[in-house]
């Protein structure tokens, strides 16, 4: 199964000059959406994972999905002023914008095998605020994984200290 035939591009959304790599077309496969899945269960080192870590609102998704699969506890990392209880907060630059995100101080134990996932590794911004919150949690990072990374941007840079894998590249 060719991954590709299920991104879609979009030229300048949400801004002009970025090409947005659309996964509507994956998401309504749902023979896709388990191959996707089972390649990225493929592709994690032999450690048990606690938690999924899946940032808002694509990372969602797939996370939740890995989460069940290997039988971890699932963690949203969200837009600011979503989460209810107390919350760690870290800013980050994003290809078009800056932001920054939370996450629950509870919802990561000290020492916990953590696995990071998102749809698309860019530059980077989104998935080091993450390692920055869960490492704020003391969580250990085994992995960040993503469905497409835009080799272009170097967002791999980014997050050097960590393993980093990615189903698509463009
Ligand atoms: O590597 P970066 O440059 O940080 O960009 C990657 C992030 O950008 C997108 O999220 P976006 O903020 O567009 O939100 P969405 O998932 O709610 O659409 C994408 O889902 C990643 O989270
Ligand atoms: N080009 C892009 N397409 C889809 N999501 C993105 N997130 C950041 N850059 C993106």
């Amino acid at each position: 199964m060719e991954l590709k035939n299920y991104i879609r591009e979009i030229e300048n959304f949400p801004k002009e000059g970025i090409g947005y790599k659309d996964i509507s077309p994956l998401l309504l496969d749902h023979e896709a959406m388990k191959e996707v899945i089972a390649k990225f269960v493929a592709r994690l080192p032999d450690v048990r994972i606690d938690k999924v870590v899946g940032m808002e609102s694509r990372g969602f998704f797939f996370a939740s999905l890995l989460a069940q699969e290997l039988k971890a506890g699932f963690v949203p990392v969200r837009k600011p002023g979503k989460l209810p209880a107390k919350t760690f907060k870290q800013e980050y630059d994003l290809e078009y914008g800056s932001d920054s995100l939370e996450i629950h101080q509870d919802a990561i134990m000290e020492g916990e095998n953590v696995l990071i996932h998102d749809d698309v590794l860019a530059t980077g911004g989104t998935a080091l605020a993450t390692c920055k919150l869960v490492e704020k949690c003391k969580g250990n990072i085994v992995q960040c994984n993503f469905l497409i990374e835009l080799d272009f941007l170097n967002g791999r840079e980014r997050i050097s200290n960590y393993k980093v894998e990615s189903l698509i590249h463009y």
